[in-house]
């Protein structure tokens, strides 16, 4: 059943078109994936359903709210974890979850989301003083902390090295596991192929895709004799749009 629907949604910046005529459902406990080139619109389809931008036209559901209309009661469920997260360097871990959870009318217990992360052993640390990856698992911890229904994550694993890549991973499978949606914007394909039931391909501000990664390889000639990857069919699809377009079709 969708718990988010996206209908015809357009928004713009000045001159610059961002996103136009988008339409898609998100699932309750799905992991669905959000993809595209840079610029393609990805982070303002998932700002449009954290209701921290409005569409210029269309609609966005999320819960049955209207995160225009009703911000405060979507941002009480819809967990949203920005690209990067900039805190004060020497605002300790526990306090920037302290800090957090007195936003939410009923936040978790910090310590156990600490547990969830595996940070429990640097609650004390600066936020300056964490490496990469404990800065991306404070991210995941603080979109956490109001227990929201919805989990998004823009770019979650981007810059972290291979092993904190797989943790991450983990931890999004636990918190699906957890009966928590998630929304995840991706530059990797292997990490869509893993971990997405479903995926929307956006190109240039519109929808050239939405499924699940198997359906999407399956729609897509495979000549060679290698493995056919999700990578690959990506690729061809956005190929395929770009020589439509130069032929004005
Ligand atoms: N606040 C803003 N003001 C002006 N233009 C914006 C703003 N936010 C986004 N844009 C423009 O809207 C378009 C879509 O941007 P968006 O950040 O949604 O793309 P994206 O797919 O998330 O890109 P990336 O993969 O590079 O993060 C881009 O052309 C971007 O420059």
């Amino acid at each position: 059943m969708p718990i988010i629907s996206v209908e015809s949604v357009r928004k713009t910046f000045g001159e610059v078109l961002a996103i136009d005529d988008l339409t898609f459902a998100v699932d309750e406990n799905e992991i669905f994936g959000i993809l595209g080139p840079n610029g393609a619109g990805k982070t303002t389809t998932v700002e449009c359903i954290a209701g921290t931008i409005t569409p210029d036209r269309g609609q966005v559901t999320v819960l049955g709210a209207d995160p225009a209309r009703q911000r405060s009661l979507v941002r009480e469920r819809v967990g949203y974890q920005l690209q990067s997260t900039a805190l004060p360097p020497a605002l300790r871990v526990g306090e920037a979850m302290e800090l957090f959870a007195a936003f939410y009318e009923s936040p978790a217990d910090v310590g156990s989301m600490l547990d969830l992360v595996g940070m429990t052993g640097e609650r004390r640390r600066p936020f300056g003083k964490l490496s990469g990856g404990q800065q991306q698992r404070l991210s995941i911890a603080l979109a956490l902390v109001g227990q929201p229904q919805v989990a998004v994550f823009d770019e979650l694993t981007t810059g972290l090295d291979p092993q904190g890549r797989r943790d991450a991973w983990q931890l999004i499978e636990q918190i699906r596991n957890r009966g928590i949606t998630v929304i995840l914007v991706t530059h990797f394909l292997d990490e869509a192929e893993r971990l997405c039931d479903r995926i929307a391909i956006i190109d240039k501000g519109r929808s050239r895709f939405i499924g699940s990664p198997t359906e999407l390889m399956d729609a897509t000639p495979h000549a060679s004799t290698s493995p056919h990857r999700l990578e690959d069919a990506y690729l061809r699809l956005l190929d395929q749009d770009t020589a439509s377009t130069a032929r004005g079709m």
